[in-house]
């Protein structure tokens, strides 16, 4: 599909190739490779993850057009890399992305959410950060399987099952400075998410492995990715009557599957987010994604009640098809964000984030990762609102 740019004075033109290069060299998602051309023309990469034939090519087609190719892939990758340079919009600025925008929502409005990736045991770091060497990456996989394997005995997986959450404590120590380095990657990369600021005024940014070493934080990338590969191996797993057919990677046997970034969220003075779920029920009593369990990680050293900033967890509120009744019939339990805490809880369970109310300017943040359990969710592809108000006002320089 083509994407216009008018006019086109060289400086931009120069600007949309270096992004493209840049984009592709920066993300796992794509690859650069020896008959990847780049050339005044244009570039083109690699999707290693859509198999080896999976080619985009981003090209000058006409003096003020540019030309976005995607081949040698089936329909749903052509959507999912559709989506993927959607939320790399910004980075292209100037460009008209209508083409680009229609064919992510269609695919969003046929199509079930990404699977996610296979959840391998022991968690093997190798994957996820190849700048690394193996014996560094050996070990960071073995670290991790055994700190997850000590943060849960039997006791946390009863209680994670009885009660739908578990609050597990220093399950690491972070230093504040790591913590403190988080503010300068949100600067960079982050957004006020498309919710609206009556819902939820957090600022997130999602961190691939190299993001979290760079800040410091490998460890507690790696704890939160150990996750679904020890409770793939030491729940057992009751597939229901009403399960849909294993989604690959996940299986009926290890059905946990893990995404590749965990979420950074940063609460301000005043930041709030109103009670929700992470997989709320649909229009069609279907689930929304394939979120199955949600952790949390908390890495607010010294935080106390007056601070504020609660995650506020509605007991048994999995089914409720509003927040509001959820609010109205379940007692709650308040969990204060403090630091070297690991929240789990079932993902459809109805939550807010109480107001970080602590007046010295103290910004509460955590780190988010969803297992994804796509075998069992019962989604079929998120409603996309075409129609959604002020989404793209910044596109345009
Ligand atoms: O930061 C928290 O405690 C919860 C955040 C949350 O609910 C979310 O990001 O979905
Ligand atoms: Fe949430």
């Amino acid at each position: 599909f083509p994407l216009l740019v008018d006019p086109t004075p060289a400086s931009v033109v120069r600007r949309l190739d270096d992004a493209f290069s840049t984009l592709v060299s920066d993300d796992y998602f794509f690859e650069k490779s020896a008959d990847c051309t780049s050339s005044a023309k244009g570039s083109s990469a690699k999707v290693p993850l859509f198999g080896s034939s999976a080619l985009v090519s981003f090209r000058r087609a006409t003096p003020d057009s540019f030309l976005l190719t995607v081949s040698g892939c089936t329909a749903e990758q052509f959507g999912w890399i559709c989506v993927k340079f959607y939320e790399e919009r910004r980075k292209f600025k100037g460009l008209n992305h209508s083409g680009l925008r229609r064919a992510t929502a269609e695919h969003f409005n046929s199509l079930p959410p990404h699977p996610g990736y296979d959840a391998h045991a022991p968690w093997s770091v190798t994957d996820a950060d190849p700048s690394m060497t193996s014996s560094e990456t050996d070990l960071a996989s073995e670290a991790s399987a055994a700190l997850v394997r000590s943060l849960f005995p039997d006791s946390v997986l009863e209680e994670l099952s009885e009660e739908g959450f578990v609050v597990i404590d220093d399950a690491f120590s972070t230093s504040p400075a790591a913590a403190n380095s988080l503010t300068e990657h949100l600067t960079e990369a982050a957004k006020r998410t498309n919710q609206s600021v009556s819902i939820r005024t957090d600022r997130v940014a999602f961190l691939s492995r190299s993001d979290a070493r760079s800040c410091g934080l490998q460890s507690e990338y790696d704890m939160l990715m150990a996750v679904a590969p020890f409770l793939n191996d030491n729940v057992l797993w009751t597939v229901e009557k009403s399960s849909h057919a294993p989604v690959s990677p996940g299986t009926a046997a290890r059905p946990l599957t893990n995404p590749r970034n965990i979420q950074v969220a940063e609460y301000g003075e005043g930041d709030f987010y109103a009670t929700h779920s992470d997989n709320g029920l649909d229009e069609g009593g279907g689930r929304r994604n394939y979120r199955y369990l949600t952790y949390i990680y908390y890495l607010n050293d010294g935080w106390s009640a007056s601070d504020g900033g609660a995650l506020r967890i509605r007991r048994r509120s999995g089914d409720f098809e509003t927040m509001e009744a959820a609010a109205a019939c379940c007692d709650f339990e308040d969990v204060l964000p403090v630091g070297g805490r690991l929240l789990v809880f079932d993902s459809r369970l109805a939550h807010e984030v109480r107001p970080n109310v602590n007046g010295r300017g103290k910004i509460r943040r955590a780190l988010t990762l969803w297992a994804t359990r796509p075998e069992e969710s019962g989604a079929r592809g998120e409603v996309w609102d075409e129609g959604t108000e002020g989404e793209d006002k910044d596109e345009i320089d």
